[in-house]
Parts: C-alpha cells; sequence; structure tokens
C-alpha cells in the first residue's frame, strides 16, 4: 500500500487522540501486554462492569458504571457538562484503563487485545475534527489508507459531503486546515463522518457536537449519520434529545453513576431525571421559538 506523501508517518491514533483528548493530565501509559491478541470481533458488543475511573486520585470520575450495549444496538449518553461522558468513550479507546472494573468487546477485555486491532474496530466521529493541511481528498482518505479513489468520493457522498466537494475551487484537490479553505463546522463534520464511512468499524462512537447548525445542515448530518450507525454497536455522547430518542437505549449519567436506562419511551414515562431533562430541552426551544415569533 502506497500512502500519500503526506500521511506518510503519521499515526492515525495521533489525531483521534487530538479530538477526543482534552489537555489535561495523561494517566497511564497504554501499551499491549506481552501477551495480548488480537481482538476477534464478533458483532461488537460492549459491556462496561462496574467500571471506576479518576484522572487524578482525588477524583472520582467514573464510580461503578455498568452497561452493555448488544452487537448492531446503539445506546445514548445523557448527562450534564462534565459528568463523565467523553470519559467513557475515552476508556472505550483505551487512552487510559479503568481503575477497577472491566470493559469487554465480545466478551474480550480490551486490555487483553492488541491496541491496533482495538483501535481498527472503532470508528470516532468527534464533535470536533482535526483537518490536516492537505488536501479535501486525503483529508477523507486518512479514514482508510487503502480505500479506492471510488470509494473516497463514494464515502463523502454518504455523508452528504461530495456536492459541496464539487463546488471547492480545486474540488478534491482543494487545500484545506488552517492554511487552506476554512471549512464551517457542519462541513467538518461531515469530513468526520465521510472517515468513518470509509473506514467501515463494527464499532461507531460519536461525540455529537454542540455547535448549532442550520436545520438543513442538521438534517444532512443526522440522516448521515443513521445510515452510518445502522446495524453497528453504536455509541452516541448526545446533546440533543431528540438524537438520543432514536437509539435503543438511553443512559443518564449523573457524578460519574449511571442513574436511570431505557428507552425514551420507557424514561419519560418514569417522570424522572430524564423526563426533566425532556422538558427542560423542550421549554428551551419553545422559548427560542417565541423569541424568534415562529
Ligand atoms: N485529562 C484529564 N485530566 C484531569 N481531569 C480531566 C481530564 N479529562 C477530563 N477531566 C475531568 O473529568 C470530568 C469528566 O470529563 P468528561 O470530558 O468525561 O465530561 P463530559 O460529561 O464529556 O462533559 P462535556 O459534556 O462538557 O463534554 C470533568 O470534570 C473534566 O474536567
Amino acid at each position: 500500500m502506497t500512502e500519500p506523501e503526506v500521511l506518510a508517518g503519521a499515526d492515525p491514533r495521533v489525531i483521534v487522540q487530538a479530538e477526543l483528548l482534552l489537555p489535561g493530565r495523561e494517566k497511564a501509559d497504554i501499551s499491549d501486554k506481552k501477551d495480548a491478541k488480537p481482538l476477534k470481533l464478533n458483532g461488537g458488543s460492549i459491556m462496561f462492569d462496574n467500571v471506576h475511573f479518576s484522572y487524578l486520585t482525588e477524583r472520582k470520575i467514573l464510580d461503578g458504571i455498568s452497561f452493555i450495549v448488544p452487537a448492531g444496538k446503539s445506546v445514548a449518553i445523557v448527562g450534564t457538562s462534565g459528568s463523565g461522558k467523553s470519559t467513557i468513550l475515552r476508556l472505550l479507546f483505551r487512552f487510559f484503563d479503568a481503575d477497577s472494573g472491566s470493559i469487554r468487546i465480545d466478551g474480550q477485555d480490551i486490555r487483553d487485545a492488541t491496541l491496533d486491532s482495538l483501535r481498527q474496530s472503532i470508528g470516532v466521529v468527534p464533535q470536533d475534527t482535526v483537518l490536516f493541511n492537505d488536501t479535501i481528498f486525503h483529508n477523507i482518505h486518512y479514514g482508510r489508507l487503502s480505500a479506492t479513489k471510488e470509494e473516497v468520493y463514494d464515502a463523502a457522498k454518504r455523508a452528504a459531503i461530495h456536492d459541496t466537494i464539487m463546488n471547492f475551487p480545486e474540488k478534491y484537490s482543494t487545500v484545506v486546515g488552517e492554511r487552506g479553505l476554512k471549512l464551517s463546522g457542519g462541513e467538518k463534520q461531515r469530513v468526520a463522518l465521510a472517515r468513518a464511512f470509509l473506514k467501515a468499524p463494527a464499532i461507531l462512537l460519536c461525540d455529537e457536537a454542540t455547535s448549532a447548525l442550520d436545520s438543513t445542515t442538521e438534517a444532512a448530518i443526522l440522516n448521515a449519520l443513521k445510515s452510518l450507525a445502522n446495524n453497528r454497536t453504536s455509541i452516541f455522547i448526545a446533546h440533543r434529545l431528540t438524537t438520543a430518542m432514536q437509539c435503543d437505549e438511553i443512559i443518564v449519567l449523573e457524578s460519574g453513576k449511571v442513574i436511570e436506562h431505557g428507552s425514551h419511551d420507557i424514561l419519560l414515562a418514569k417522570a424522572g431525571r430524564y423526563a426533566q431533562l425532556w422538558a427542560q430541552q423542550n421549554s428551551s426551544i419553545d422559548a427560542l421559538d417565541t423569541a424568534s415569533g415562529g
């Protein structure tokens, strides 16, 4: 496989690291165990079993988290800022290891798997996508360097960004990033989606962007995400509960604990924390509508 020049030597982990890690303390030196084996995938079911984790000893972030995502199903994690949602994704990607408890994929403890095989089986659609100062083609191709041109175009089409690219001054050869054409938040998200379509991972992790998008772009992105998540084991960090409600199960996280879980309807009927968040989000949308005369 010949890699495009600019990406030669670029470790795919570096970019995801930039996207998933907050600047802060790196806790553990994560590396392969001596007897680590490649992960054997069988649908990609995920299990968190009583996971405890803290970045700094004095402050517990995850306090006994347990949940299951059956193969091919989707789970949304909702909770206030700082409740530990992104930390769950970081542990699954093994930027850090749990202090106690275990995380399993298809029954295998992820600490027993090689890092490469683990990370190859997971696609990430982050909140904020990192772009290389290179062509838009390379920026998408990066999702899977062995992909053909046609596969890159196809991924861009599925991510609803192909038409936008065809309107760029040099189409797929247009340089983007800091020193090139600046992409909007919505365009960057679609680049991340196109990369994920190209990677076609068994497991999809998505950190929904909080930035406001116009409703057409948002609908296009949601549709693309839905088709990407279809038949894939997926975890969504959902900031909009309208995204959460489309998942098979919703987990409500508070102070590092799962305080409620179930489907949207079950959680609304329960009239607990989720129902409260739902009412809050709807009333702020109503308020916005009233303010804008809608
Ligand atoms: N590398 C780090 N070192 C120390 N503390 C950290 C580190 N990363 C995150 N934290 C702290 O851990 C807590 C949980 O962070 P996390 O990013 O998981 O929250 P979150 O629920 O995803 O929040 P948000 O919705 O705002 O993204 C926060 O209080 C955060 O400050």
